[in-house]
């Protein structure tokens, strides 16, 4: 449904995004992940039209909508700032994009009211449609926000940060009815997030970015198994580090071999990650890592012990089943890493 083309955008010498390539498929639920300034914001107002890139194209049905403004675009956004009219009531405030249309194009004052109620039951709001954004929690401003921008029956939501600013029950309440809400209108949504965990839970494809590149794109499955690069891996999930070497088709940590695939990786320093629940405690050292328990507390049905391994900066985090009794801090663990990822470091320890 969307094209972007070989997209760049400069601010003065800074360049925001280069040279960025991706498809969005028609009823997709996309999402934009990557730390703060990698480019998201920028790049879903340029698909808006709220921003114009410096050379690209932005195609949408296969239609060159690169230079058009955002009234012409027909998407629905909702943007952080872009916060409610204070003084209008809910109703009008969730009729505005209606309200401001060319007088051949706008419904009568009647049928924006009926369609403001209708977009307020939609979002479980009936019957506040005459308070005013102050009288109202936040989940429920965002919810009224999130109205405004279907009021004008777009067939593509892009959303910034939409809950942003919320806590964090109410935030994955609105998350699963978002999802929802996108399917029963069959729409295409573009949001934005740093927030992994939200990007994962929520959409079909995530596409990770990082200094104005595409990192990956993938389901979030792909993503979190199969990390196309170190940034990734390092992103999205947690993720443990370790300086190894491999040798022969072994990875070392500082001379202590592991037993692990090395696949095709090249002899030579490298970057080990592993998921904390890439690992297994095992009865003797040999192969393995040991891990002295500095900390352990329950995460749902697992214990999440946190440890140092001498000759490795960074604590490391592992996952163990919560039915055996908790590690002790001070303990000495035989850790087995599973399953890891190795990342040639081109002579630099990480
Ligand atoms: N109007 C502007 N003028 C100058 N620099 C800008 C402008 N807009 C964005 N930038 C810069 O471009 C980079 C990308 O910004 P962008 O807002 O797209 O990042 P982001 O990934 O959305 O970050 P965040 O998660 O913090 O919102 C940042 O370094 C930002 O400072």
């Amino acid at each position: 449904m969307i094209t972007l083309g070989n997209i760049s955008k400069r601010f003065g010498t800074f360049e925001a995004l280069k040279d960025i390539n991706l498809e969005v498929r028609d009823g997709e639920f996309l999402a934009l992940l990557g730390p703060s300034g990698s480019g998201k914001t920028t790049l879903l107002r340029i698909i808006a039209g709220l921003a114009f890139p410096d050379a690209g194209r932005v195609a949408f049905n296969g239609e060159d909508v690169t230079d058009l403004k955002v009234a012409d675009r027909k998407v629905g956004f909702v943007f952080q700032h872009y916060a409610l009219f204070k003084h209008m009531s809910i109703a009008d405030n969730v009729g505005f994009g209606l309200s401001v249309r060319p007088r051949s194009a706008r419904p009568s004052k009647a049928d924006i009211r009926a369609r403001a109620e209708e977009l307020l039951d939609l979002v479980q709001l009936s019957g506040l449609g005459d308070r005013y954004p102050t009288q109202l929690s936040g989940g429920q401003r965002q919810r009224v926000a999130l109205a405004r921008a279907l009021a004008v029956q777009p067939q593509l939501l892009l959303l910034d940060e939409p809950f942003g600013a919320l806590d964090a029950k109410v935030r994955k309440e609105l998350r699963r009815w978002l999802r929802q809400l996108h399917e029963q209108m069959g729409l295409t949504s573009i949001f934005v997030t740093h927030d992994q965990e939200e990007a994962l839970e929520l959409a079909d494809r995530v596409v990770v970015m990082d200094h104005g590149v595409i990192e990956q794109v993938g389901t979030p499955e792909e993503v979190y198994m199969t990390p196309g690069s170190r940034f990734v891996s390092g992103f999205v999930g947690d993720t443990n580090s370790l300086p190894v070497t491999i040798a022969g088709g072994t990875a070392k940590f500082h001379d202590r071999p592991l037993t692990l695939e090395t696949g095709l990786v090249a002899d030579g320093p490298a970057r080990l990650d592993f998921r904390p629940h890439d690992v297994t405690i095992a009865e003797d050292q040999a192969g393995c890592l040991p891990l002295v328990v500095t900390d352990v507390y329950r995460r749902g049905g697992e214990w999440r012990v946190e440890g140092s391994v001498s000759g490795c900066s960074q604590v490391l985090e592992v996952d163990l089943d919560a039915t055996g009794p908790a590690p002790q801090p001070g303990q000495r663990l035989a850790l087995r890493i599973t399953r890891g990822r190795l990342f040639p470091t081109d002579g630099v320890q990480p």
